[in-house]
């Protein structure tokens, strides 16, 4: 099962005006799909982000892959390990601070998720057997709610409508759920004054009782604002994820307010965990396969988590059911995985580079697809059209902040802004 050619192809897709604390997104989301084929004819698949810098170095890697057998992850990594010199990181800094390892993680996945998809096939067994099997059969996600204009301003309005207060939450998590089935709530806060965020959650809880809610401001708040909003909302929030700037924030907002803390932005590498272990900084780790190096190494950190004593979420960026199929697999396999995982899936809007069917939402969970590897089939007409909207859409890189500024020229982004 040798490497014998890889095709990496970067697609675009619609995105509404999704708010959060670095700006807006941009009308265009950019992933990059990478198709490994085998030298016994298999082929598997992977996805990743679509910025520029981090696709030139996916290119790059392509081509020192081929030759190399799918099991050898190991020298896979080696070999990326050694071409990404520099640190590969993304413009809105969502998910925490750039390294080299991070780096050499985010390149990695989507080669090693496509490895697994082609040994799942060729074993005839689905990908989370690859992982220790399934513990559920269907993993739950969360309604991912964001603050957001009518629009993008120079179109019309989008399906979704406007959310800029709690009434348009309100109607937005309705809206989700009730095409979804979901069974708990996620919004992106960092975009108001904190108190607004904090009306916001009210209505939620008011508005879906017993229903699971969290709140994520990216670090828009100062470790006070964090230990203040977290006090007002004890007993409201299943968690609250990333309230303050870097591993000692939140030791410090953990210590003073007593709240459960997730993370995908103080503790995205292995080698953060030691010190938030001894910091007692977080509780909840949002594990993303995309940056910690795909679903064997997410899998390993899972079990690391499980030893020390932190629970499992997972995070996510817009994306599309290359990934979703990933997640859900790991997610399936990851025994301590217990919180609904994050998805950008509604926001895709059925638009997708896999074909229909195989992935699906019932009362909120995906079911694993019942197919051998990811289960997941390209849908190359698809493929082809994305690439050209890629190609025609004028964006190289995800750019919340500059797109924002636009229309609002001194924004600047929220990082313990409140
Ligand atoms: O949980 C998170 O921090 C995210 O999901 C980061 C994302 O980039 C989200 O903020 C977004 O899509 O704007
Ligand atoms: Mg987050």
């Amino acid at each position: 099962m040798v490497i014998q050619e890889i095709r990496v192809t970067p697609v675009a897709f619609r995105d509404p005006p999704l708010l959060n604390a670095a700006g807006v997104h941009e009308p265009w989301a950019l992933r990059t799909v990478v198709e490994v084929v085998t030298d016994d004819g298999h082929s598997g698949l992977g996805e990743t982000y679509g910025d520029l810098a981090h696709l030139d170095k996916v290119r790059e890697c392509a081509k020192a892959l081929v030759g190399l057998d799918v099991h050898h992850t190991h020298e896979m990594y080696a070999r990326i390990s050694a071409i990404v010199g520099d640190v590969v990181g993304d413009l809105h800094g969502l998910t925490g601070a750039s390294s080299k390892e991070k780096s050499v993680d985010r390149v990695f996945s989507p080669f090693e998720v496509a490895a697994l998809d082609i040994r799942g096939k060729a074993a005839n067994v689905p990908v989370c057997d690859l992982l220790g099997g399934r513990v559920r059969d269907a993993v739950p996600y969360s309604a991912y709610l964001f603050y957001k204009w009518a629009g993008h301003p120079d179109a019309e309005p989008d399906r979704f409508g406007t959310a800029l207060d709690p009434d348009g939450l309100v109607a937005q998590a309705a809206l989700l759920i009730e095409e979804y089935g979901f069974r708990s709530i996620k919004l992106k806060g960092g975009v108001f004054p904190p108190d607004r965020e904090i009306a916001a959650i009210r209505a939620l809880h008011a508005a879906f009782p017993g229903v699971p809610l969290r709140l994520d401001p990216n670090t828009a708040w100062t470790v006070a604002t964090s230990v203040r909003v977290a006090r007002e909302l004890d007993g409201v929030l299943q968690y609250l994820e990333d309230p303050a700037p870097e591993i000692s924030g939140m030791a410090r907002v953990a210590r003073e307010s007593g709240a459960r803390l997730a993370t995908n932005m103080c503790v995205v590498t292995p080698e953060h965990l030691p010190q938030a272990l001894a910091q007692e900084a977080i509780q909840v780790l949002l594990l993303d396969h995309h940056y910690w190096g795909g679903l064997a190494r997410s899998a390993q950190v899972a079990a690391l988590c499980g030893t020390f004593g932190l629970e499992l979420s997972m995070h996510s960026n817009s994306h599309l059911g290359i990934s979703l199929a990933a997640m859900t697999h790991l997610a399936a396999a990851t025994p301590n995985l217990t919180y609904a995982c994050d998805t950008h899936t509604p926001w895709q809007d059925g638009q997708d580079v896999v074909k229909p069917g195989a992935l699906r939402f019932v009362d909120g969970a995906v079911p694993v697809p019942p197919g051998p590897g990811l289960g997941v089939e390209l849908d190359r007409d698809a493929l082809a059209a994305m690439h050209e909207q890629y190609l025609a859409c004028g964006l190289t890189a995800r750019d919340d902040l500059g797109y924002m500024r636009r229309f609002q020229p001194d924004f600047t982004v929220r990082r313990a802004h409140w």
